[in-house]
Formats: C-alpha cells, sequence, structure tokens
C-alpha cells in the first residue's frame, strides 16, 4: 500500500467545509500535473465503463486460422492461442481490473476506519487492544499479508479482492486512528461531548466527516497499489480464474510467448502501470493541493473519561476555606484539593496540583497566571474532560451538589449538558466546521430536553437572538465559516444557553478576538450572568480583563492556586509577589513612558521539575531560606482572601526588578 497522507495540519474550520473542498478538489485540475493525471483518470473510468459493451464481441471471437499471432494491421497486440484479438481483450479487462481493485480497496478503507476509530468507542482496554492489532499488523510487509489472506479466502477473484481489501486495511486503520485523534482533541468535540452527544453520534457526526477527506485521497493513492496487487495475484493464479480475465490474467497468458510476442504480455503491463499511475497521480496532486503529507504521525492513543478512583495528590491539601464550606448549598462548583497528573519521562508529571475553590450562584470567579499555570487543565478537569492517560484527583468534585467522581459518565453528561457550558478560546475550533450552526446548537437540546428537530431549531433560533446574533433564521443554516469570530464566539455561548447553565466556564474567551469584540463578549457574558443568576469561572491572562468582569480572582502559579482576593483589591489589597508582579505588569494611563515596563523576571516552573519549596522562589523579591525549603500552605485569613506565601504583604523593594534582571541576564550569560 502506498505511503499514506496525513494533513499538514489539522482541519481547520477555516477551510473544510463542503463547498469549499469540492472547490479545492477542482483547483487541482488547474495545475498541469493534476490536470494530465484528471483527464488519465476519466479516460480509464470511461474505458472500464464503455470497453466491455462495445468489445466484449470481438474480445471473445474465437479464430483458430490466427492462433499466437504476433501484431498485424489486423490485430494491434497480437491473438492469443485461440486466436482472440488481444488488444480488444486487453481493453475489455479494464472494467474487472479496475472494478475488483476499487472494490478491495473499498474493503480496506471500510475496515481500516473501523477499527480506526475503534478506540473512540469501545472504551479504554479495548481500545488499547484494537490499537495494538493495528499496530502489529502495521508493521508486516502488504504483499505479505494478501498472500497470507489469499490462502485464507481461497483461490478466485473474491478471495483476492477480500485479500488485498483486508490486507490494505492496516495502513487505514492508523491513518484513521491518526486522523481521529486529531479531531477528538479539538474544542468542537469537546463542546459535544459537554452537551452530552453519545459517542456514536460523535463519531458519526463530528469526526467522520472531518477525515472523509484526507480518507479519500489515501484511498485514491491506494486504489493505484490495489490494482497492482491484484494484477499480481491473478499473475500467480490466485486471482481471477478463467474463462474470466483481468490485466494480472492477461500477463500470465502473454508471459509464456514473450520471445515471440512480447506484446501479448506488454500490452496488460502498459495498462496496469497506467491505470496505476493514473491513480497514484491524481491522488498525490489531490493531497498536494490540498495539503497533505507523506508520513504518518505517531498514534496518539484516545480513550475515554477521566479516572478518578486513583488515589489523591500527595501535595498540600489545603481544603476549601471555611467560609466557602459553610455556603456549599450555595455553591455551584466545589472543588477540593483537585490535582491533574500526566505520565512524564522521569515518571507522572502533575501541572495542577491540591486546587481548591467553590464557585457560588451567579458569582464571576476570575482565573489568573502565565501560560503553563495549569488554568486550563483545571478548567477540563471540572468538565471532565481530561483524556486518558491524564488522570485527575480530588478530594471533592461537585457541581450543583452532585460528587462528579462518583456515579456513571451517561449521568454526569446528562448534569454537565443541561447545567453547564463552556467557551472556548478560539471561536474558529469551537464548532464542527462540517455542520450548519442550526444543527449543533439543536443536538443539545435534542439529546437533553427530548426536543424534536423543529423544536430544537426554534429553540436554536431563540438562542441566537439571545446572544445577540442578528437575522438568527438565517445563520442557524450557515456553516461556522459564515461567521465573524466575534459571532461564532457569541454563537457558541448561546450553544452553553441551550440548555439552562448554571455555571460558565469561558477559557480565555476574548484572546482570539479584536479588541471591539473582546468588549462585546465580556458584556454579553456579564449580562447573561446578571439577568439569569448564572456563575462564571473565566479564565484569562488578561488581569485587566477579569479585574473589570470578576467578583474575585483565583491566582495560580506552577498548578496552585497562590491567592485568592476581591477582584475590587486587586490592585491594593493582593499579598502575593506573584500577584502584584501581575497587576503591577498591567499597564495603566499612569505609566512612565521614559522606564522599560515592568515585567516578571525569569520563567515560570517547568511541571516536570517542580522545586521543593515555594515555585515561585526563584523569581521573588522577598524569597528567603524557608521559602527554598518549604511550600507555603494556602491560609485563608478573617475575611476569607487566602494566600500562600511566607512573607505576603511584605513591603516589595523599589529596585527589585533591575535586580532580578541584571541577575537572569548574567545567570543567562553564565555558562552551565
Ligand atoms: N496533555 C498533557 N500532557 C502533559 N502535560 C500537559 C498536558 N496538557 C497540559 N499540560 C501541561 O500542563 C501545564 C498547564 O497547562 P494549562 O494548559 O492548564 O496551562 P494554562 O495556564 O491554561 O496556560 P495557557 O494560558 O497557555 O493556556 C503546562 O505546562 C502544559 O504543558
Amino acid at each position: 500500500m502506498a505511503e499514506m497522507m496525513t494533513p499538514t495540519a489539522q482541519p481547520s474550520s477555516a477551510d473544510p467545509r463542503p463547498r469549499r473542498r469540492r472547490g479545492r478538489w477542482l483547483a487541482v485540475l488547474h495545475t498541469p500535473v493534476g490536470a494530465s493525471a484528471g483527464v488519465l483518470l476519466v479516460g480509464v473510468l470511461l474505458l472500464a465503463i464503455l470497453a466491455p459493451l462495445f468489445w466484449t464481441h470481438q474480445a471473445n471471437a474465437v479464430d483458430t486460422n490466427h492462433v499466437l499471432e504476433g501484431t498485424s494491421s489486423a490485430h494491434w497486440v497480437g491473438t492469443d492461442n485461440l486466436g482472440r484479438d488481444l488488444f480488444f481483450r486487453v481493453l475489455v479487462a479494464t472494467r474487472l481490473s479496475i472494478g475488483l481493485a476499487l472494490l478491495a480497496t473499498a474493503i480496506a478503507v471500510v475496515v481500516g476506519l473501523i477499527l480506526g476509530t475503534a478506540p473512540l468507542l469501545v472504551g479504554r482496554r479495548a481500545g488499547r487492544l484494537v490499537t495494538a492489532v493495528v499496530n502489529i499488523a502495521v508493521a508486516f510487509p502488504g504483499l505479505l499479508l494478501a498472500l497470507f489472506f489469499a490462502v485464507i479466502f481461497g483461490i478466485g477473484r473474491t478471495g483476492a479482492v477480500l485479500a488485498i481489501g483486508f490486507a490494505g486495511a492496516p495502513t487505514f486503520a492508523r491513518l484513521s486512528q491518526t486522523l481521529a485523534a486529531g479531531i477528538a482533541e479539538r474544542d468542537f468535540v469537546a463542546a459535544a461531548r459537554i452537551a452530552g452527544v453519545n459517542r456514536v453520534r460523535l463519531l458519526l457526526r463530528h469526526v467522520l466527516p472531518n477525515i472523509g477527506e484526507p480518507l479519500v485521497v489515501n484511498a485514491t493513492i491506494g486504489a493505484g497499489g490495489a490494482l497492482l496487487s491484484f494484477a499480481g495475484l491473478s499473475f500467480l493464479g490466485l486471482g481471477v480464474q478463467a474463462p474470466s480475465y483481468d490485466w494480472g490474467r492477461l500477463l500470465q497468458d502473454g508471459l509464456s510467448g514473450i520471445y515471440l510476442h512480447p506484446a501479448a504480455a506488454l500490452a496488460p503491463g502498459v495498462a496496469i502501470v497506467v491505470a496505476g499511475l493514473t491513480f497514484n497521480l491524481f491522488g498525490e496532486s489531490v493531497a498536494k493541493g490540498i495539503g497533505l503529507t507523506g508520513t504518518i504521525g505517531r498514534i496518539p492513543l484516545l480513550s475515554a473519561g477521566t479516572d478518578a478512583e486513583q488515589p489523591a495528590a500527595a501535595t498540600p491539601d489545603e481544603g476549601i476555606p471555611a467560609q466557602d464550606r459553610e455556603e456549599a448549598p450555595n455553591a455551584v462548583l466545589a472543588v477540593e484539593n483537585l490535582s491533574v497528573t500526566f505520565p512524564g519521562a522521569d515518571g507522572p508529571v502533575r501541572p495542577v496540583r491540591a486546587v481548591s475553590f467553590a464557585v457560588r450562584r451567579g458569582e464571576a470567579v476570575g482565573v489568573v497566571g502565565e501560560s503553563g499555570s495549569g488554568k486550563s487543565l483545571t478548567a477540563l478537569a471540572v468538565a471532565r474532560l481530561i483524556e486518558e492517560p491524564g488522570h485527575v484527583a480530588a478530594d471533592r468534585l461537585e457541581f450543583l451538589g452532585t460528587d462528579l467522581l462518583a456515579g456513571t459518565a451517561r449521568a454526569h453528561r446528562q448534569l454537565l449538558g443541561t447545567s453547564f457550558a463552556m467557551v472556548f478560546q478560539d471561536p474558529m475550533t469551537s464548532f464542527n466546521p462540517t455542520r450548519r450552526i442550526g444543527h449543533q446548537l439543536a443536538e443539545v437540546a435534542r439529546q437533553h430536553q427530548g426536543m424534536t428537530r423543529q423544536q430544537a431549531l426554534a429553540r436554536a433560533v431563540d438562542r441566537l437572538r439571545a446572544v445577540r446574533v442578528p437575522a438568527a433564521e438565517r445563520r442557524v443554516r450557515q456553516y461556522p465559516h459564515e461567521f465573524s469570530g466575534g459571532m461564532r464566539q457569541r454563537a457558541m455561548i448561546g450553544m452553553g444557553l441551550m440548555g439552562d447553565p448554571a455555571l460558565i466556564i469561558a477559557d480565555e474567551p476574548t484572546t482570539a478576538l479584536d479588541v471591539t469584540v473582546q468588549r462585546q463578549v465580556l458584556e454579553l457574558l456579564q449580562s447573561i450572568r446578571a439577568a439569569d443568576n448564572v456563575a462564571l469561572l473565566l479564565i484569562s491572562h488578561d488581569v485587566a480583563v477579569v479585574r473589570q468582569v470578576c467578583d474575585r480572582v483565583l491566582v495560580m502559579y506552577a498548578g496552585r492556586i497562590v491567592e485568592d482576593v476581591p477582584a475590587a483589591e486587586l490592585s491594593t489589597a493582593a499579598r502575593h509577589p506573584y500577584t502584584r508582579a501581575l497587576v503591577a505588569a498591567v499597564p495603566d494611563m499612569h505609566v512612565d513612558l521614559n522606564r522599560p515596563l515592568p515585567v516578571i523576571p525569569g520563567r515560570p516552573v517547568d511541571p516536570a521539575h517542580q522545586p521543593v519549596g515555594c515555585p515561585y522562589a526563584p523569581r521573588c523579591p522577598l524569597a528567603g531560606e524557608r521559602c527554598i525549603r518549604e511550600d507555603p500552605a494556602l491560609v485563608a485569613d478573617e475575611a476569607g482572601r487566602r494566600v500562600a506565601c511566607w512573607h505576603a504583604g511584605e513591603p516589595i523593594p523599589d529596585d527589585w526588578q533591575e535586580k532580578a534582571m541584571a541577575r537572569d541576564i548574567i545567570g543567562a550569560g553564565e555558562p552551565s
């Protein structure tokens, strides 16, 4: 089987919609190679359809007066041992040769697709087993597999089709696995999972439409290989049997007299080469035109769900602050000692550690921190979206009083699907590019509220109106690419409102938008919150945004919450040196433009190399001996503000930045 093509970039929502896909395939015909391959392909296919209709009689006419003749004006390629015209026989054999090769390719694609997407459907253990079987099968040479299957399925055209189909399946299985795993990581799949869409529907509606194009391209290339393999099996006497004939069979017949009449063997050989090259060339041209590359990547293992049964993280258990515990009945979300662990090269890596917080009904809580501080993973863990091999553990993870660590995934889906919404960073990837917006919104209502298609679409229109999408009746029929970025983000929020959300988690919802649209989206989130008393967990790099929208701010560093402070007091009452540095790094109207803007010197901690003491100590102006030795616990004061610092609230020297930066520069210049 030919080398497989995988997309250089994952199919983006910018390009894979059906109409433009068609356009891209046609655009390939505008290149010289693509056009030649296209013409050849049409020619071969027409020949396969028409040749038996027009020339079967000439091909089968026995003429014992002219047996085994060479080329002549009457018989361009000569005759066989019954005097039948070989030229017409080669033409007529096109249908069987091409038809059987295409059938074998179809079997390879279907079986490969089933094997490749099985890990998405059958759960972790069975999925691993399927993947292992595919890996072993891929390691076998294709021809060996084909011969093996040919013996199993028996001699003849059916056996040969099955043999070549099954021999090609592992390659397509691997390709499907790679593509499906890439799609499964996309935001719109996460959104569908939050909406409670079951695995089969997820596969049929969201994954398959997005992996179809590369599969078809590879199948086209694969058809060339299948043609060659089929000719090989027929040549060996394992494929098509007399009186039927394909090119392989004609090649075998012609080979016995090759020294006397070489054309008898050459003609079917040329036909095999030309047709094989045609499929290959066309597939390669399309692949090049639509941006597929020739190497197959490592197969990401994908399995469902997180495993909550493992023991909790061995990091300090801070617990929910007293005032949050007391108000637990009013808490929409209660998280206690949450950790997320991944396997690493040198042992488990824990990018989220001992995170505890609660969000009350109608409250807006911001989560800030530098890149890699664990903000998104915390949100994904809450939404039960961490995939294996990631592992979530917590002493408590409750949403609307329901323990998300107990009970079935189905029950969680139902609860999260109706009462929880997640808005992702990139509105480009939040929707399935191959489905109309209205259908994607309606899916939630049909899944959880038992609405009919019509009712669900009517609700989608209503929800789009609620998020101020103009001409909502028309917009529901459009594809995501027909929406602007801001409108797509609003539609995503509208999707969250299809149920009756008590909590919206918005992970950097405005980062990918321009400033004006940012403001509109933030205002929309605020108005929804105010109108329906919906709680909001807003994750952002942007301290200014969080300060503007939220009641309370959780500051994360190295996978932990290091401070929990009212948003209004962020500038005045923050006590952790990291929070103060984050606030100082936000320029305001009074900033002195003659001085460099404040930055936080040094680099964030690599989760794989957590220090023993306070992880911020190497960058901290207040760090002392104890900070290097002991990691401070997150401690609440009487007012409920929490901070994890041995020197919380101590004054920071004016010149700390200059000193720290000088230390950094000198450090960077020193040989290691
Ligand atoms: N699947 C994963 N496997 C291993 N490590 C991961 C995985 N996902 C995230 N991490 C690591 O966990 C850490 C926290 O990631 P996370 O995405 O939560 O950070 P973040 O604060 O949201 O950053 P950003 O603002 O850039 O999104 C990072 O160091 C990241 O490399």
